[in-house]
């Protein structure tokens, strides 16, 4: 399936009343790809439960396929995996294309590196973009060959290692992604792979292998951890319940503490506290925000978040921070736009390597609805309007979902129409984003122009 829609141009309207009601957001977008790749893996057949049916992972289940795992859909949210067992996945017959997912080319050419094969990875013009080296680099001291084009972006052709040595690495940028593929290729290693890293970043590769019966050690250092994976585990087949995804849930949370008589309560929500630096944020802001009965399922922190519309006030949010929320300052700043006075993000160098420069792409975004804002270094500056901002631009997403749906969350709590050039990928971590919305606000204020 390849992303190939033509753009769809759309505009949302100043919202007259606030949304309401109770919502479910699709399965959390990190363990669901984790969910494919380590069933595919083990022996046995695993069962997903409320798996993400969104573009990115419908990759990641092609490509299991393509390697040789049976990956089945039985209903809605249900997946089967028939898993071929570690080493066990074969030479993929034709090109793994991995569209516009960071997540699934980084974490598959980890588990390809311990595989001894040949492959071909490529993706659309936004992945084709993004850095790939950051993976390539410590993968190749498994044993592992790359070629790829200049600057080390897809496509890239893969040899796998034979016989794969266990890696020893500290990551240079704090990145679940490379640190989850060095993982993926200790697996085949024998011994102990080890990574440091320096700023802990969610752990869901961690967690699942632990689930999937590999042993993995974590120590906690200063704001850091050491992981070890103890190599070749039998990995067996484990049933995976996929929470909620928080980042999909930001999007309705920002927009109903934005918009003025909102009350909304988002059931099932992961809170994994490696993914919660938003909810923090939120709350220095002021934001009335709960979170209601707090459980765990599958080995992951869940509650239902409840959120009510703020007078929000700004924030000074810390770079130690950016780890936990990485995907989610555009939204972030879409509050800090209706918040009282100056806001202040710091530390965000790795937001212009997303499915667009997310630190440029924000502040344009936060100008094309009239609303003051500077980029100092890697620190964005956001002038809050304290209430609502002006609006009446065009948004470009640059094919990257999080600005579409930021924008058009903006644009509700406006006081003119804020327009995107293409919402068709916000298919690729949220396809029922629009009708949920619709639901929610009991008016259908997000439209194609
Ligand atoms: O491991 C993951 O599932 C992810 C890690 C993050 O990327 P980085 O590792 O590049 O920070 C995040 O931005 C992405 O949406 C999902
Ligand atoms: C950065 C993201 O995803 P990926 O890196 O998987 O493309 C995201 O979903 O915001």
């Amino acid at each position: 399936m390849s992303h190939a829609s033509d753009p769809t141009p759309l505009r949302s309207s100043p919202a007259p009343r606030g949304l309401s009601g109770r919502l479910k957001v699709p399965g959390d977008k990190s363990i669901s790809h984790r969910s494919l790749m380590f069933g595919a893996l083990a022996i046995g057949t695993t069962e997903i439960e409320g798996l993400l049916e969104g573009e990115d992972v419908l990759r990641t289940a092609a490509a299991m396929r393509l390697l040789g795992a049976t990956v089945d859909h039985l209903a809605p949210g249900r997946w089967r995996v028939a898993g071929r067992g570690l080493g066990g996945l074969t030479e993929p017959a034709d090109v793994l294309d991995m569209g516009n997912s960071g997540t699934a080319a980084r974490l598959i050419c980890g588990l390809l590196a311990g595989h001894p094969f040949f492959s071909v990875m490529t993706g659309d013009a936004s992945l084709r973009g993004r850095p790939m080296k950051r993976v390539t680099d410590p993968l190749a001291a498994c044993g592992a060959r790359f070629l790829s084009r200049e600057g080390g972006r897809l496509p890239l052709a893969i040899e796998g290692a034979r016989n794969p040595l266990p890696l020893d690495y500290t990551l240079p940028v704090a990145s679940a992604q490379v640190k989850s593929a060095c993982l993926l290729a200790g697996l085949s290693a024998p011994g102990i792979t080890r990574v440091v890293e320096p700023e802990a970043t969610r752990d869901h590769s961690e967690n699942m292998l632990r689930h999937f019966g590999a042993k993995v050690q974590v120590e906690v250092r200063g704001h850091g951890r050491v992981i070890e994976l103890t190599g070749q585990p039998e990995l067996r087949a484990a049933a995976v319940n996929v929470p909620g995804d928080p980042s999909s849930a930001a999007f309705f949370l920002v927009a109903a503490l934005i918009v003025p008589g909102s009350r909304l309560v988002i059931d099932n929500v992961g809170l994994n506290p490696l993914r919660t630096g938003l909810f923090d944020s939120l709350r220095e802001m002021g934001a009335k925000l709960e979170v209601g009965s707090p459980r765990l399922e599958g080995g992951e922190p869940v509650g239902d978040l409840v959120a009510e519309f703020t007078a929000l006030r700004a924030v000074d949010v810390p770079p130690e921070r950016a780890p936990s929320m990485i995907d989610e300052y555009p939204i972030l700043a879409v509050a800090a736009a209706c918040a009282t006075g100056t806001s202040r993000f710091r530390g965000l160098a790795e937001l212009r390597v997303k499915e667009s420069d997310r630190l440029t792409g924000t502040a344009e975004l936060l100008r094309a609805a009239g609303v003051r804002c500077d980029i100092e270094g890697d620190d964005l500056l956001v002038h809050g309007c304290g209430g609502p901002p002006p609006g009446g631009g065009v948004v470009a997403t640059e094919m990257d979902h999080r600005m579409a749906m930021s924008a058009l969350v903006l644009g509700l709590a406006c006081r003119t129409p804020l327009s995107i050039d293409d919402g068709s990928f916000i298919a690729t971590s949220f396809p029922n984003f629009l009708p949920l919305m619709h639901a929610a606000l009991g008016a259908d204020l997000m439209v194609p122009v």
